[in-house]
């Protein structure tokens, strides 16, 4: 069996950075090089500062820290990477197209098809290419195609590797995977690039978790799954508004039905509703795929989990602005958090944006703080909806590095990211700083309603009546 000494990953991201860190952690005798067309983005995995990584996660430092420079490389030179590998890796960004046909549905997958141009450009030699990034079901095939008209005889075996890793968990979840998915051509060759790959995550990962499948069934796992556990968060949050009305509490029907080992207990917390890089994207993705086959009901199946979880967000801010006497003009209401879950500096689709987006609308005056975003960042994501101008933007809206000074005079706080941090609070004194009746709006379920009462806020939690 080949025995890989050299891989090359190309995007050096969320999944890029944190998975090859691993693979260099766990096989000291490759050597993983790490290439990004972003200098930026390079320049930071590279600084000398290790707070200065472009991705937080906990436990990712302290691999850098060990691996960087011995067996682990960050580089702006995607030809040499590619050049020099024998396994490519191809973990760029799929974002959902924001143009053309299949606008705001489909996967664009412009920088997958370049990494595959600028492959077949520079390899002189066989190489396994494996898709890390996330993929319509098929995309291989696309792939293949461009790798096999180079002209100049090079071999390309095409893998489907999928990352199942959760941000702010990446590190633990790439040491302890539930399972690698590893798809491949089923043809000798397809066989040996996919036991080569096997091979490399052996080092760590107990052999039956590793699984084999064909590279169509791979490709469509990770949609599913991804589809599957958005599905479960959608299906608490939609009973978080039955519960609110009945006097039921949803983390009590969570624990009841979550007891069943048939339903599970894992991915029950209601909350503001789910963000993240990839579960509208890939379930968007899945409901163009069904469509383009002419399966309607199944596209509208799964649809309906973004529309839950669209009416999840907007039945946050809505409460908000009617418990606040049904207007928020000129109210200042601050929110904790803006990533889009804790241990992460992570704001994509984070349910914060289009909450705050809301309240602007509504033309409040929202002071923001989060432990690790930056204010650039949330400026970013805001002025991204295209809602009003960036001025606008910067006008009604303020970041801060102090809670306090966040809840200062304020009419309302909103948690809307589950930081640790938010628990340990000393909430007396916060509710002294606010303006009265002070209430605070829990999207996360991290606080406790006797508590919270007792201190004199005027208390609302997802999921609670009470
Ligand atoms: N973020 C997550 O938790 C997970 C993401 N995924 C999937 O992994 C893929 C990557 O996601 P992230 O790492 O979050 O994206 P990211 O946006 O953090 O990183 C992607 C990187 O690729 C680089 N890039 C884009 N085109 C390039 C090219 N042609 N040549 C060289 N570099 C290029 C970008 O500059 C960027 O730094 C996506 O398909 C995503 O769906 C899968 C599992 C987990
Ligand atoms: O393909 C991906 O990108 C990844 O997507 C998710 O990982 P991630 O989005 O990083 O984080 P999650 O822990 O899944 O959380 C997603 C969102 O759901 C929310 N959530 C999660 C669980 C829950 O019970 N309730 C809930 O509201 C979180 O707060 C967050 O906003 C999957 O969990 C990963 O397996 C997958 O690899």
């Amino acid at each position: 069996m080949k025995k890989i000494t050299k891989i090359c990953c190309i995007g050096a991201g969320y999944v890029g950075g944190p998975t090859m860190s691993v693979i260099a952690l766990k096989c000291p005798e490759i050597q993983v090089t790490v290439v990004d067309l972003n200098e930026k983005r390079i320049a930071q995995w590279n600084d000398e500062d290790l707070d200065k990584l472009p991705i937080y996660e906990p436990g990712l430092k302290e691999i850098v820290a060990q691996t960087r420079g011995k067996n682990l490389f960050f580089s702006s030179d995607v030809d040499k990477g590619i050049d020099e590998a024998e396994m490519i890796f191809i973990s760029v960004n799929t974002p959902t197209k924001t143009y053309g046909k299949g606008k705001g549905q489909a996967a664009d997958l412009k920088n997958i098809e370049l990494c595959a141009r600028n492959i077949a450009r520079v390899a002189k030699e066989d190489k396994i290419v494996v898709e890390k990034s996330t993929l319509p079901v098929r995309t291989a095939e696309a792939l293949k195609s461009i790798l096999d008209n180079t002209g100049k005889g090079v071999k390309f075996e095409i893998l489907s590797n999928p990352e199942f890793l959760a941000e702010g968990t990446a590190i633990e979840d790439l040491l302890n995977a539930d399972r690698v998915l590893i798809g491949g051509d089923e043809t000798a060759a397809g066989q040996a690039a996919k036991d080569a790959l096997s091979w490399v995550y052996e080092h760590w990962i107990p052999k039956d978790r590793v699984l084999q499948t064909n590279v169509w069934s791979s490709e469509l796992s990770k949609l599913v799954a991804n589809a599957f556990l958005a599905q479960r968060v959608s299906s608490i949050n939609s009973i978080s508004a039955l519960c609110e009305k009945t006097d039921a509490n949803v983390a009590e029907v969570s624990r009841a039905i979550g007891f069943d080992s048939r339903i599970g207990s894992k991915f029950l917390n209601s909350s503001v509703g789910f963000g993240g890089s990839c579960f509208q994207k890939d379930i968007l993705n899945l409901v163009y795929i069904a469509k383009s086959f002419g399966l309607t009901e199944v596209a509208d199946y799964w649809e309906q989990v973004i529309i839950m979880n669209d009416y999840q967000k907007r039945r946050f801010a809505d409460n908000i602005v009617s418990t606040l006497y049904n207007t928020v003009s000129g109210k200042k209401i601050a929110f904790y958090g803006w990533a889009f879950k804790k241990d992460t500096n992570d704001t994509r689709e984070s349910a914060a944006i289009y909450i705050a987006d809301a309240l602007l609308d509504e033309m409040a005056q929202v002071v923001v703080y989060d432990p690790k975003v930056k204010e650039e960042t949330i400026y970013n994501d805001l002025d991204y909806l295209g809602t009003r101008s960036p001025e606008e933007n910067r006008r009604l809206l303020k970041v801060v590095s102090d809670p306090m000074e966040a809840a200062e005079q304020s009419h309302a706080i909103a948690i809307l990211t589950e930081w640790d941090e938010f628990k340990t609070y000393d909430w007396q004194k916060i509710h002294e700083i606010m303006l009265k009746p002070a209430f605070v709006f829990d999207g996360r379920r991290i606080l406790e309603n006797e508590k919270m009462e007792k201190l004199g806020f005027k208390f609302y939690k997802i999921g609670q009546s009470h």
